[in-house]
């Protein structure tokens, strides 16, 4: 019998934002339930369903803003009302660090970036029948959604959409299947494409044209696939993003907070989170440090010594930060380390690893004795398994933010500050205090 249908409670909201049901012995992950509800669902997959009816709804359930919701792949949780998607966030932050083995303080600060301030997006490209749409997956598919709507997005992005797809059609270089990743940066929108075929002359006059028109400072493009680093097609004016007075002039497709306010959440977190009486000589050690988002707010308080592992981002980290008190370095962290000797008299660690979080550094972290380490984190799985680590080694766990910067889908960042007490020959050293 093909997708069976049934009737299902939903215990809880699982990790990815699906719904699920344990009635059934294994645990059923229903798409578009909430915790709390009965619906009725339809079988899509082993453990996989979607609710085709909401029997009895849950009081956070609220009809989803954007039209192309039950299609497009990008959200997974409008139907979930803004202040329990936060709390659930929170909730699940939380209970990545109990896990971890700490005990949670009360009232964890919580954040959320609003409707319509995503500043990055990765976005596909097809062309079809009809022309070329620049998009997002529909859910569970290779098929392309045209963004005609989007409540993410910034609308000085959104509106770059509809050009782009104009523009891409005429393209001989764009055959079937592409890519256009955009960051607003302080001087405008910034375009990676990449298409299925090569460009041609004039391929490249159209794109400078359709940046010239748009107020496009910048736009590269690199072959589907491809790994040779991103070719620069037209460079009308300077790309250029600051951070905390610092002017970069950032690597095409450099990493950004996906909003603005997420940006400020985490740096100002951060920076409540580094003892509050820091000599000018304080040094802190930054772990994954991109192009200096972290860096040059907290270069205004201490000394930083960065590592990053990206060429691109290092030599735009470097160049903003002459002058400056960053010293940076590029490494593998993953490959290479920084061994727990080498933190001996860092005041602080700040580490912003990526979705798969810190692995071999989290044993180096553990033992390295350093009386803070600020962990930043986009993914609370990750988080638990490295921050076992630092409960293992003695750390306890101070203050947690959580920060919603990814709007309506599932993801949930945070900003932890782990300490240890240090004896010393003249007796412990506890952090001073705030
Ligand atoms: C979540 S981003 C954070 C960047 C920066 N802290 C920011 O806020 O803009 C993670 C960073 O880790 C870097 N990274 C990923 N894997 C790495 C590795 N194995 N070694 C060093 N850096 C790595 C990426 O290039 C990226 O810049």
């Amino acid at each position: 019998m093909a997708n069976p249908s049934f009737t299902a409670r939903i215990d809880s909201l699982g990790i990815e934002g699906d719904g699920v049901s344990r009635e059934r012995g294994a645990p059923v992950h229903v798409r578009y339930a909430l915790g709390g509800e009965t619906v009725s669902a339809r079988t899509i997959g082993r453990g996989r369903a979607t609710a085709t009816e909401i029997l009895s709804p849950s009081p956070d359930r609220v009809v989803p803003p954007c039209s192309l919701f039950f299609e497009c792949g990008g959200c997974v949780l409008q139907h979930l009302d803004r202040a329990a998607l936060l709390s659930w966030k929170t909730g699940l932050v939380g209970d990545a660090l109990r896990n971890a083995g700490f005990t949670v303080p009360a009232g964890i600060k919580a954040t959320q970036s609003p409707p319509r301030t995503r500043r990055r997006m990765d976005m596909a490209v097809r062309r079809g029948p009809d022309g070329v749409i620049v998009g997002l997956h529909v859910r569970g598919s290779d098929e392309v959604i045209a963004l005609t709507e989007c409540h993410v997005l910034i609308p000085q992005l959104f509106t770059l959409i509809a050009p782009l797809q104009a523009v891409l059609t005429r393209l001989q270089g764009l055959r079937r299947i592409g890519s256009a990743s955009v960051n607003l940066l302080d001087s405008g929108p910034d375009i990676l494409l990449s298409s299925d075929a090569p460009l041609v002359p004039r391929d490249r006059t159209i794109l400078a044209e359709f940046a010239l028109t748009n107020g496009v400072p910048r736009i590269a493009w690199q072959l589907e696939g491809g790994r040779a680093v991103p070719e620069t097609i037209c460079s009308i004016a300077p790309a250029t993003h600051s951070f905390s007075g610092a002017t970069l002039s950032p690597p095409t497709g450099t990493f950004l907070q996906a909003t603005i306010e997420g940006e400020h959440a985490i740096t100002d977190a951060v920076l409540a989170a580094l003892p509050a009486r820091l000599p000018r000589s304080a040094r802190v050690v930054e772990l994954y440090a991109g192009c200096g988002t972290i860096s040059f707010p907290l270069s205004e308080r201490a000394r930083v010594i960065a590592y990053e592992g990206n060429p691109l981002s290092v030599g735009c980290l470097r160049t903003a930060g002459a002058g400056r008190r960053v010293e940076v370095h590029l490494r593998d962290l993953n490959r290479q380390p920084v061994m727990a000797r080498d933190f001996a008299g860092a005041t602080a660690i700040v580490l912003d690893p990526p979705h798969s979080g810190a692995g071999a550094q989290a044993r180096e972290l553990a033992t390295s004795g350093v009386p803070n380490i600020i962990y930043v984190s986009c993914n609370p799985t990750a988080l638990a398994q490295d921050a076992k680590l630092l409960a293992d080694a003695g750390y306890k766990l101070q203050q947690v933010t959580v920060i919603d910067q990814f709007l309506w889908s599932a993801r949930a960042e945070s900003v932890s500050l782990f300490t240890k007490t240090i004896a010393t020959r003249r007796g412990p050293l506890v952090r001073p205090p705030r």
